[in-house]
């Protein structure tokens, strides 16, 4: 469904991205998982074309996402809450993407009510929401076409527990529907509890990948982690 294939990606002298191969299934959350300038956003900028790798192929839905018939009705992605226009309303925000995605506008309303934001929040400006009010309007865009691929950069950042704990059941249940979905963060603790799979990166390599078990067998996720980007940083130097 989605897939790295040695992708590689230097900015002058930096490899933010070193060959890096994974994929991800349809049906499963995986979470991608690196410390601060590991090469994440990097790697889902490259996904979705926003950066030409310097080498390797990255495909979704089986394609390049440019070469995608309408991409945006078939892949959801949220690579950054504070992109949204300050001056648009919430609900001026999903209902321009509806049109734009030939959606009815019922379908604004299935997605705030999905996302929890009332109509008294929908209809304030979005530069006026606090960053958990922008994950969530974010991750309402991404849905509104029904995505059979989801593409999330650090969506948990600004949301409260329990707005945590809302994603969490709402990832799992658009898994289970057979969406494939790819979440980015810095923090184990966010993504062990969601994910069928990990990848771990640093320093713009793999580390390690396989299920939150097979990672953590020995010494437990969180050491594994911290072993191997400690690692991964020394070995750089
Ligand atoms: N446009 C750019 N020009 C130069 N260097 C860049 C550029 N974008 C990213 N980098 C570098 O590439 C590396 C990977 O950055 P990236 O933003 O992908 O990491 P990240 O894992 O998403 O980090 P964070 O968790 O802090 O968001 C970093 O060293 C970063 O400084």
């Amino acid at each position: 469904m989605i897939q790295f294939s040695h992708v590689s990606k230097a900015y002058q002298d930096v490899k933010a991205l070193d060959d890096v191969s994974f994929a991800v299934e349809a049906g499963t959350v995986t979470g991608f998982l690196g410390p601060n300038g590991a090469g994440k956003s990097t790697a889902l900028r490259v996904l979705v074309g926003l950066s030409r790798p310097t080498s390797g192929t990255a495909t979704v839905l089986g394609r390049p996402y440019q070469q995608l018939e309408c991409p945006a009705a078939q892949v959801g992605t949220l690579l950054d809450a504070s992109a949204q226009h300050p001056g648009r309303t919430g609900r001026e925000v999903l209902t321009l993407a509806a049109m734009t995605l030939g959606l009815p506008r019922s379908r604004v309303d299935e997605m705030l009510a999905l996302v929890g934001l009332t109509g008294r929040e929908a209809g304030r400006v979005v530069g006026g929401y606090s960053l958990g009010m922008r994950q969530r309007l974010g991750i309402g865009h991404a849905l509104l076409g029904r995505p059979r691929a989801l593409i999330l950069d650090e969506p948990a950042n600004g949301l409260d527990p329990q707005g945590i704990q809302w994603l969490r059941g709402l990832l799992r249940d658009l898994a289970e529907a057979g969406c494939a979905v790819l979440l980015s963060s810095h923090l184990l603790h966010e993504v062990e509890q969601v994910a069928d799979r990990i990848v771990m990166i640093g320093r713009g390599r793999v580390l390690a990948q396989g299920t939150p078990a097979e990672l953590g067998r020995g010494r437990g996720l969180e050491q594994a982690f911290l072993d191997l980007t400690g690692a991964a940083d020394r070995g750089a130097r």
